[in-house]
């Protein structure tokens, strides 16, 4: 039988990570596993049992004491922390204002990694994983890597769109690009592009055109090790 086929997406935020990896996931027949968005689960915790996000030491002390369970469906991805389902609220301004500061702590990374290979290790035909490290700290052997990128602008008008103009462009560009700052700044497995890692920007590309491409990446991949 032939091993999973395992594809890292990784890139700065709003590039488009959750709506190309769950389309390729879902071309593919693979897992999908969003690991933002077990970041922001362990952040909505944090936050709704009153833990000081700003304070590291005390994120490091309580990181271990949050159950955080995502599912690994690419048509229907959920997530619950405790037994809670929080799929929607960890999508808040106040979750994303807070996420970067707690993904910095190294207590709750490591936890988080644990569940990223629990969650690899057991996807039978594969999976596409996408974050901010996957390829270069999650899952280093990773069949294909892809790095997602596209200009600041691009992203925040996007992103404005998609929040029905409710929160300007220009706040929104300020506020990815703050988070993007505090992810690539950070010292433990920073925002980074892994050196075996393939860049797609995604700026002038439609959804559909950068589903196709990262698609062919994989297959070309699978190409030389099959
Ligand atoms: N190629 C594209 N063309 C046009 N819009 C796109 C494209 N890719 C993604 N989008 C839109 O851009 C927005 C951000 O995409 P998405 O949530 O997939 O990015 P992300 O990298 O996962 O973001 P984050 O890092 O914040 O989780 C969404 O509204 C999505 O529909
Ligand atoms: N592998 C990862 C993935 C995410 N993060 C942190 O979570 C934040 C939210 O991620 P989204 O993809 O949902 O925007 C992100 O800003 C990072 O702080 C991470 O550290 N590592």
């Amino acid at each position: 039988m032939d091993n999973p086929v395992i594809v890292a997406i990784d890139g700065p935020s709003g590039t488009g990570k959750s709506s190309t990896s769950k389309a390729v996931a879902a071309k593919l027949g693979l897992s999908y596993l969003d690991t933002g968005a077990q970041y922001r689960a362990i952040t909505w915790w944090m936050l709704n049992n009153g833990i000081d996000v700003n304070d590291p030491a005390a994120v490091a002390d309580t990181a271990g004491k949050a159950v955080v369970v995502s599912g690994t469906d690419p048509l229907d991805p959920q997530i619950s922390v405790d037994g809670v389902d929080v799929t929607m609220p960890i999508r808040s301004q106040e979750v994303t204002a807070a996420v970067s500061a707690v993904s910095a702590v190294p207590e709750v990374r490591s936890r988080m990694v644990e569940y990223q290979r629990a969650a690899a290790a057991s996807a039978a035909a594969g999976i596409v994983v996408e974050g901010r490290d996957i390829g270069t700290t999650v899952l280093p052997d990773a069949t294909a890597k892809i790095f997602l990128t596209a200009s600041a602008a691009v992203r925040a008008a996007r992103r404005s769109t998609e929040l029905n103009g409710t929160v300007s462009v220009a706040a929104t560009q300020e506020a990815l690009t703050r988070r993007d700052a505090a992810d690539s700044g950070r010292k433990t497995s920073p925002l980074a592009m892994a050196a075996d890692a393939v860049e797609v920007d995604t700026s002038e590309l439609t959804l559909d055109q950068v589903v196709d491409r990262v698609v062919a990446l994989v297959e070309q991949k699978l190409a030389t090790v099959r």
